[in-house]
Order: structure tokens, then C-alpha cells, then sequence
């Protein structure tokens, strides 16, 4: 046959392949019978998504149009079928009651090839559950407590080297707020998990600052990283990895070598930290035969989930935060009143007592983490058929369902006003009356967020540390209104946020 008739029998046949495999893929709702969005050919609802709109924006939209019509609603992530779970009971179900049912998030991972994937954000099923119950085994949450000494000589490097700073401006300058709070929490991790001292304020170019921003390979795509989501039996043949061998590498011997001098060398931290924590595991897990030690491998990826799941999440709560207070005054000075006379009281000691006493700065880090919700949706696996109580509605095994906390989280049946930052949502009388599953930003259940509490605790630090000797306002490079990066996941300002800093007597 000649090259022209070859060519568009080829093209034609391919074409027709394409269009058959994309009408059967977005025709799944349809055949099942479920109520859902009808689907633009061939992006599903992701149009425009990473470029012009977030993925919460398109989450909120169908949430907004189909509550109370039914639990779920179908809609497709391209091709993918998802199901957008509507209601609060529903979602107490999958997340809480019925919890086995929905164990895995259905993220891919790859223990052979992508050694950082390791981590417990990541991992499902069996691998999951046996670094669930090693860790478990640690009481970790428990010990979180002895650790607040730990944190409080990162904050006191952190302050001075700020006063420094401020002090050297005569008192007022204008700063970038995302990377001093990121700076901060990079000095957390570094000190509290790695075992490395270190000071953000002064030397923001740290080989491990480096790769708390580039552990991602460099080649990243994100059209292979979806198809590995779709097919991740098949990216793990081809030995698909998304995390850069450099970071892994570095953060291995990192680990490996802070081992090495603390269970060989003898030397122990002053303060109590994550590191030691696991390092005293393994002389534990000699002993007591149920629980295998956690090897370094192991430990890499815990390590390495501070930076995965809580670097971003927290840095961009506290830079929310402080842009929130800056446009408001009024809510900053009742903070600032609050901390002072908290702290006074306790003879300037912070403590876990004034974190706990610290009632209204809770208030406004749980607004923020309504308002600006930085994991704008919860994922979870269906692992066998389901049928809801009291419905008729069924769920099947390999179905991926998303919670979509943030369109919860601005929903004016839980939230009066909900596009207002105001912390007298979180007032005790109002909690009180919200019903559960309304305000998620850690989740819930056997997979919520498992450091929940000491990310309360490191960002209550922070701006007791801020707000004590600080006051802050809007500036000529302040971005307002805030907008997000639609090219990430996560809800994170698309730019630097710029404030006036002020020392305040
Ligand atoms: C503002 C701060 C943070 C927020 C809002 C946050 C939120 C979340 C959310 C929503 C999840 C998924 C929960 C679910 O699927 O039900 C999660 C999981 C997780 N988070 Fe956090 N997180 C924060 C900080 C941290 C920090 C500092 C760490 C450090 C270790 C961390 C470690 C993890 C891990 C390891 C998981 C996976 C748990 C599992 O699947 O077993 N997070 N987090």
C-alpha cells in the first residue's frame, strides 16, 4: 500500500481507538446508573485545572450543586471515575465507622525503586498496616509532649537571630513571610528529625535546605505521574520514580550517619527528639520480638514524611495566618493581649500549659485551616463492594472517593459567613454545635494526619514567637486578595507573601 493510504488508515484507526477507549472510560457512571456530572470528552472536569482554575475550585463547584441530592456524585479526574462524597454521615462511615473498608488512599508508591516512597503518607495496604503498627508500637503521640524542649531551642535560635535581623532595620522591615515560616518549620524538621542544628534567618542556602525544595526528580511530568496513579502495577514494572536519587541519597546517608553516632558513637541529644525516638526503638524492638525493628530504610521515611506531609502544610497555615492578621488589626491585637497575658502569668515560660491556655490563638490557626484548608481533600480506596447504611447506594471495590474538606469547610450551613476570616468560628459555643466531619483539615480515623498535635504545637510556637514582640502590616508587595497556585494539589498562595514587620514594646 502506498504511504498516504497507509498513513490515514493509521491515523483514522488510532483516532477511532482513542475515541472508542475515552467514550467507554467516561461512560462509567452512566452504565453504573449513579448521578454525576456529565463529563467534557476528553478531560473529564480537570479542564483547565493547574493552569486557570485549582482542583478545590472544581471540587467545590460540583459539591455546591449536588448536596443533599444524594451521598456521592460521580465525576472524572480525566479519565479516572471518582466519587465526591456530599454528606457528613457518609463520610463518618468511610473515614471512621467502616473504616477497614477504605484503608488505602490508592497513592502510588514504589518501596524496589523510589526509596523515599516509603512513607506511611504513601503507602497502602499490607506495607501500610505493618509500618502503621511498628510506629504505633512506639507510642509516639504520647511522647510528643517530652519534645516541646526540642522545639523550644529551634524557636529561641529562630528568635534571636530574628531580633537580629529586625533590630539591624531599625525596628521595621519589609519581609517575605512564606519564606521566614518555611525557614522555620525547615529548621524544625532538620533539628527534631535529622539531628542537624539549623538557622534558616541567617543561612537560608543549606545543602538541606536545597533538598527540602528539589527532592522531586527534575524530569517530573505530571501526565506520567497520573498514568502511574491509573496503572500502578505497571509503573512499578517499568520502574516509574517521582523523587530525585540525589535528595534520596542525601537524605539516606544523612540518616545513616546520625545513627551511627548516636547508637554507636553514644551521643545522645539534650533534648528529646523524633530521631531519638526511633533510634531508642530498635535497642526496644531487640528485646520485645512482636515488633520487628524499624530499619533505616524505615526511619529515612519517616523522616522524609515531615518533609512530604507536614513542610507545605505548615508553612503555608502560619504564612495564611499572619497575611489574615495583617488585614486585621484588630483580631492581631487581641492575640498579641492574649499571648502577653498568658505568658506573664507562666513568668514568660512557654510551655505546654501556655499552649494550652492560648485559647484564642487556637481559634484563629483553626479558622485559617478553614479558610485556607492546605489539604483541600481527603482520598480514600474502596477495598471491597460497599453498601451504605440505610441506602441503596453501593460502592464498588476500586472505586476512588474524595472528601472534599474544603468545600465543607465553606459551606454556610456549618459556617456563617464562610468567605470571612473570622476566629469566632471557632469559638467554643459555635464548635460545639457544629456536627463531626465538619471541620477535617487532619482528617479523621486510622489515617488521619498522625502528627496532628505537634504540628499544632510547632505552629502555636511560631506565633507566640511572632506575635509577641512583632506586629504586622500590609505592604507595597503585598498580594491582596491572596490567590493560590493552581498548579499545586495543595491550597499554598501562588505568590510570596510580603508584610511590614515591626518590633512592638
Ligand atoms: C498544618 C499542618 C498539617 C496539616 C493540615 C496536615 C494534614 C494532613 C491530612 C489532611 C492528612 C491526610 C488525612 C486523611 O487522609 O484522613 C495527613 C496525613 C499525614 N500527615 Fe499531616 N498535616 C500537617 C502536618 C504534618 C506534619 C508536620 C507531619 C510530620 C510528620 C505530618 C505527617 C503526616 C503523615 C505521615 C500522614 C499520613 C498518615 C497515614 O496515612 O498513616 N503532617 N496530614
Amino acid at each position: 500500500m502506498d504511504f498516504f493510504p497507509r498513513l490515514f488508515w493509521t491515523l483514522f484507526g488510532t483516532a477511532s481507538l482513542c475515541y472508542f477507549v475515552i467514550n467507554v472510560a467516561l461512560g462509567y457512571w452512566k452504565r453504573r446508573g449513579i448521578l454525576h456530572e456529565k463529563p467534557k470528552k476528553p478531560w473529564g472536569h480537570l479542564k483547565g485545572v493547574g493552569r486557570k482554575r485549582h482542583i478545590s475550585e472544581v471540587l467545590q463547584t460540583i459539591y455546591n450543586k449536588y448536596k443533599g441530592q444524594a451521598p456521592f456524585v460521580g465525576f472524572y479526574a480525566l479519565l479516572k471515575p471518582m466519587l465526591l462524597i456530599l454528606d457528613l454521615e457518609s463520610i463518618h462511615y468511610i473515614l471512621l465507622k467502616d473504616s477497614k473498608y477504605f484503608m488505602d488512599r490508592g497513592l502510588y508508591y514504589n518501596i524496589q525503586d523510589d526509596y523515599l516512597s516509603q512513607n506511611q503518607l504513601q503507602m497502602d495496604g499490607p506495607d501500610w498496616q505493618h509500618l502503621h503498627l511498628k510506629l504505633k508500637s512506639l507510642q509516639w503521640q504520647e511522647k510528643i509532649q517530652n519534645m516541646l524542649p526540642a522545639l523550644l531551642k529551634v524557636q529561641q535560635t529562630f528568635s534571636n537571630s530574628l531580633r537580629e535581623k529586625v533590630t539591624k532595620s531599625q525596628n521595621k522591615l519589609n519581609i517575605n513571610i512564606t519564606e521566614l515560616v518555611e525557614g522555620y518549620n525547615i529548621d524544625c524538621i532538620s533539628s527534631l528529625a535529622f539531628g542537624l542544628e539549623g538557622d534558616s534567618v541567617r543561612y537560608r542556602n543549606t545543602q538541606f535546605h536545597t533538598m527540602c525544595k528539589s527532592y522531586i526528580k527534575s524530569n517530573f511530568n505530571v501526565f506520567k505521574a497520573y498514568l502511574a496513579f491509573c496503572f500502578p502495577s505497571l509503573a512499578r514494572l517499568v520502574q516509574y520514580y517521582m523523587y530525585s536519587p540525589k535528595a534520596s541519597q542525601y537524605f539516606q546517608k544523612l540518616i545513616s550517619d546520625k545513627l551511627n553516632e548516636r547508637e554507636y558513637q553514644h551521643t545522645q541529644p539534650l533534648q528529646y527528639d523524633f530521631l531519638q525516638l526511633w533510634c531508642d526503638s530498635r535497642k526496644i524492638s531487640q528485646r520485645n520480638q512482636i515488633f520487628k525493628k524499624l530499619d533505616n530504610q524505615e526511619i529515612v521515611g519517616q523522616a522524609f514524611s515531615f518533609i512530604l506531609a507536614g513542610l507545605e502544610s505548615s508553612s503555608s497555615t502560619l504564612a495564611c495566618c499572619l497575611y489574615e492578621l495583617a488585614l486585621q488589626p484588630e483580631i492581631q491585637d487581641k492575640a498579641r493581649r492574649e499571648i502577653r497575658e498568658v505568658l506573664s502569668k507562666h513568668k514568660d515560660n512557654l510551655n505546654e500549659t501556655v499552649l494550652k491556655e492560648l485559647v484564642y490563638l487556637k481559634q484563629i490557626l483553626n479558622e485559617t485551616l478553614r479558610k485556607h484548608t492546605p489539604y483541600p481533600f481527603l482520598l480514600r480506596l474502596t477495598t471491597k463492594d460497599y453498601e451504605l447504611p440505610d441506602s441503596v447506594f453501593m460502592l464498588r471495590e476500586g472505586n476512588h472517593l474524595i472528601i472534599p474538606t474544603s468545600a465543607i469547610h465553606h459551606d454556610a450551613m456549618y459556617y456563617s459567613n464562610p468567605d470571612k476570616f473570622d476566629p469566632e468560628h471557632f469559638h467554643s459555643k459555635q464548635s460545639e454545635k457544629r456536627p463531626v466531619g465538619a471541620f477535617l483539615p487532619y482528617g479523621m480515623g486510622p489515617r488521619a494526619c498522625v502528627a496532628q498535635h505537634f504540628a499544632q504545637q510547632q505552629m502555636l510556637v511560631c506565633l507566640v514567637t511572632l506575635l509577641q514582640h512583632y506586629e504586622f502590616t500590609p505592604c507595597a508587595e503585598t498580594t491582596i486578595p491572596l490567590t493560590y497556585d493552581n498548579s499545586k494539589l495543595m491550597k499554598k498562595p501562588k505568590n510570596d507573601i510580603w508584610l511590614t514587620i515591626t518590633s512592638v514594646r
